[in-house]
């Protein structure tokens, strides 16, 4: 920790969308609390959005505008640039890196942009002697960074797990609580502030899998390695998956699990059944959950609001205050050049899996999937057929621990049995 300045701490904010005006209206309403607590002032004194005239719920008028964002890290005035555009290259990457070369501190909330170039900006930030700061980047408001950068520094991280995306845990939980439909509650979520400019990025896990990847380059001094992340969305999860999962005590949940293991860095996003008594089966609406696992702390859980406006600007004033009393740790925990190339691990763990599938309801028609899962080397735990008009079976099977390999195999084969209706539905039961 440098000996703090007393001077003003002038920032410069690039964005002035749901995170941005969230982080205006916290410096502007806790202006003198922030004061006590940083040591020294901190002032808003240069802004940029593309719209000027946009109405934004908040005064802006007191501050100086860029048109173009990136002026923001030339300024002599400015000290601390926060990203808050979003976007994994274009004037996001351009104003951090001018900024970090220009001598300023940058703080960001942008995971699209770290899971893509972290490890390069670490270097950049370090070179420079500046620190790079993105709390806000994982799990909103949950101080899950600061957490394992600093609190469980001294553990050897074992693994580290998760729901990391608000917009997906929202939509599964109320299609659960309400039984309404995909669309309107993604509709919902949206009017919340909780989804990306592109959706996609939450539905399709690819959002939480840059999360995952910022947490594991943290918990195992790895360079950040987001393209060897397993990533599946949530659009192929069902109504019935859900009704049906929490008939057999479980809830469905878009989990990441980062793991070192013998075989290299396991790193997946998938959709996957938790038991609905664990915490992560509880959680509810856009709450996010972490849970590290070390090898002198244990197990511990965060859990709290993973997206909009309060507590992702929360998390964002975390990282400025901290910048504001003279703290300054090393982008990813550890210099960013003594950061390891891990190699992905190829194969994951073996688990329990839920199957389930629609069968022609006739004679033996069981019993050839129960021979395929046993010639696949899948060992039956658990096995329910609903009752049903007409010819066609609901079935689900839980299975005992089965490796991904097998599982693919026996669901590549279930066509040539001749009794499965559509596609079987395969989700792994993480266990937690
Ligand atoms: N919303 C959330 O809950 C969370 C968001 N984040 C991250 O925070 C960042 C911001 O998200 P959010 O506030 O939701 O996004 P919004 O879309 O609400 O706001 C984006 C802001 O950036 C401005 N902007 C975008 N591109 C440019 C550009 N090229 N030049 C100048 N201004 C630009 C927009 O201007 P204008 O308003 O004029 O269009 C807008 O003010 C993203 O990286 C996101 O992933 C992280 C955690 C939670
Ligand atoms: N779109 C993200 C915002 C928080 O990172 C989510 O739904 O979790």
């Amino acid at each position: 920790m440098s000996s703090p300045s007393s001077a003003p701490l002038r920032l410069g904010i690039a964005g002035l969308g749901t995170v941005g005006i969230g982080v205006v209206k916290i410096v502007q309403t806790h202006a003198e609390m922030i004061m006590r607590r940083g040591g020294r002032p901190i002032e808003i004194v240069a802004v940029s959005a593309n719209s000027r005239t946009k109405e934004r719920g908040a005064d802006i008028s007191g501050y100086a505008w860029e048109d173009d964002p990136v002026a923001l890290g030339r300024r002599d005035d400015i000290d601390v640039v926060i990203e808050l555009m979003g976007g994994e290259n274009g004037a996001a990457k351009a104003l951090v890196e001018t900024a970090l070369k220009n001598g300023k501190d940058v703080v960001t909330a942008n995971k699209a942009l770290l899971a893509r170039h972290g490890t390069e900006l670490a270097r950049l930030a370090e070179s420079h002697d500046r620190v790079l700061r993105f709390e806000a980047a994982v799990a909103g408001g949950i101080p899950v960074i600061k957490a394992l950068t600093e609190g469980l520094a001294g553990n050897r991280i074992t693994r580290v797990m998760g729901v990391m995306n608000g917009t997906c845990n929202y939509i599964l939980t109320r299609m659960e609580a309400t039984g309404q439909g995909y669309n309107v509650l993604f509709d919902e979520a949206f009017k919340l502030g909780y989804l990306e400019a592109d959706p996609n990025l939450d539905v399709g896990g690819i959002d939480a899998g840059h999360k995952l990847s910022l947490l594991s380059a943290i918990a195992f001094g790895t360079e950040v390695d987001f393209d060897n992340v397993v990533l599946q969305g949530i659009g192929s999860i069902s109504l019935d998956d859900i009704r049906l999962a929490r008939d057999m005590g479980y809830s469905i949940k878009l989990l990441g699990v980062a793991q070192m293991t013998g075989r290299g860095l396991e790193q997946r996003m998938t959709p996957c059944l938790v038991p609905e008594t664990h915490p992560l089966g509880q959680l509810q609406g856009g709450t996010n959950m972490v849970v590290i696992e070390g090898d002198s702390v244990g197990q511990i859980v965060l859990r709290g609001a993973g997206a909009g406006e309060g507590p992702t600007a929360s998390a964002v004033m975390g990282d400025v205050l901290d910048i504001a009393r003279g703290l300054r740790l090393p982008v990813f925990g550890q210099p960013a050049a003594t950061l390891t190339d891990a190699p992905p691990a190829v194969v994951s763990a073996g688990a329990p899996w839920y199957l389930r599938m629609t069968l022609l309801d006739k004679p033996g028609a069981l019993a050839k999937i129960a021979t395929l899962l046993g010639e696949s080397g899948i060992s039956i735990a658990r096995m329910r057929q609903y009752s049903h008009d007409g010819t066609d079976a609901p079935v689900l099977i839980v299975t005992h621990k089965a490796s991904s390999d097998d599982i693919s195999f026996a669901l590549a084969k279930f066509a040539e049995t001749g009794v499965v209706v559509g596609d079987p539905v395969a989700l792994r039961i993480e266990e937690v």
